[in-house]
């Protein structure tokens, strides 16, 4: 027994938590088995039917049909200066890969405008709708996660100022299945996000896979109201390393395209990711230099990023030797 239990993600049940209530005994407990799963694995399966299966139906046969489904010129409007955050497509060593992204999703202002580039004439008021609640709700999620993560570590009266400090990248992802009978191939590849936390949607039952301590790849396995949350390296940076970044990927098979939709909690252009004062002491000294999102980014898409597995580590080396010279 245990050994196909154990391969499996922690499962936290959110359904009886809100982000009003701090402190209730359903918090206190979900806080825990945060804490553990995210101290262990660096993410977690989220059980969260706030966002209902009905919601998630009309997003994906809806919304992201209707998105993928735009000529490529029109999804090519969906441009943005900082890398990764824009569309993407043709990317070399990601070959099934195509995404659009909003920055600021949750706020109607940039849903809009994100759809009034896509649908100029419309402005698919629909989409609007689905996608907003839907982000909205997710964003909820992530703030809950964090702030209990944040309550455990006793860090938590800087909840707000983080979250003042970070902005929600909502991301569309559409996966090609390989040729038939062709065997599973990389729909992206093992990375850890930059980004502070990301919650994964998907509609199909596998794709996304977690790599364990023991070094072996688990397979997530979401159900209709479920959701993979994930610590990146930004929050792994900003806890001295108390929560750790997972490192993921996804596999494509069959014949069936995969589709998913991620929420991306981004720290802002001017705020400095630096582990606070309180989780750095003589037995946690600091791990990380303080740096800015936009620098790490712009590192981990450059030729030395691209060549390490460990872009947080690499980039602290470089700030060091920099520092070091300076
Ligand atoms: O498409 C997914 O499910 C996740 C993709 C991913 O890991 C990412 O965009 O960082
Ligand atoms: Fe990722």
């Amino acid at each position: 027994m245990g050994s196909e239990t154990a391969r499996e993600l922690p499962k936290i049940d959110f359904s009886g938590v809100e982000p009003a209530s701090p402190g209730t005994e359903s918090w206190n407990s979900v806080r825990a088995q945060v804490m553990q799963a995210m101290e262990s694995h660096g993410c977690f399966e989220a059980i969260y039917p706030q966002v209902t299966p009905e919601l998630r139906e009309s997003l994906f046969r809806t919304a992201v049909k209707e998105l993928f489904a735009l000529p490529l010129e029109t999804k090519q409007r969906n441009i943005h200066h900082k890398p990764f955050h824009g569309y993407l497509g043709d990317i070399p060593a990601l070959d099934y890969y195509e995404s659009l992204a909003i920055v600021d999703a949750p706020l109607p202002h940039a849903t809009q405008s994100f759809a009034n580039l896509m649908w100029p004439e419309t402005g698919n008021p629909t989409f609007c709708e689905t996608v907003l609640s839907f982000s909205k709700k997710v964003a909820e999620l992530e703030g809950m996660a964090r702030r209990m993560l944040m309550e455990g570590l006793g860090v938590d009266k800087y909840y707000e100022d983080l979250i003042n400090s970070t902005w929600y990248l909502l991301r569309f992802a559409e996966y090609q299945a390989p040729a038939q009978g062709e065997e599973k191939k990389l729909g992206y590849v093992p990375h850890r996000d930059t980004n502070m936390m990301s919650v994964v949607c998907q509609l199909q039952k596998d794709g996304l896979e977690v790599q364990g301590n023991d070094g072996e790849w688990l397979l997530a396995s979401p159900s209709p109201i479920s959701f993979i949350v994930l610590a990146g390296n930004g929050f792994r940076a900003w806890t001295n390393g108390r929560v750790g970044a997972a490192l993921h990927r996804i596999l494509v098979g069959g014949d069936v395209t995969r589709y998913s939709v991620v929420l991306f909690s981004v720290p802002k252009k001017d705020f400095l990711v630096e582990a606070p004062p309180e989780l750095v002491d003589e037995d946690h000294p600091r791990l990380f230099e303080p740096y800015y999102d936009d620098e790490f980014v712009r590192f981990c898409v450059s030729e030395e990023g691209t060549k390490t597995m460990d872009t947080l580590g690499a980039y602290n080396e470089l700030i060091k030797a920099r520092k070091a010279e300076a």
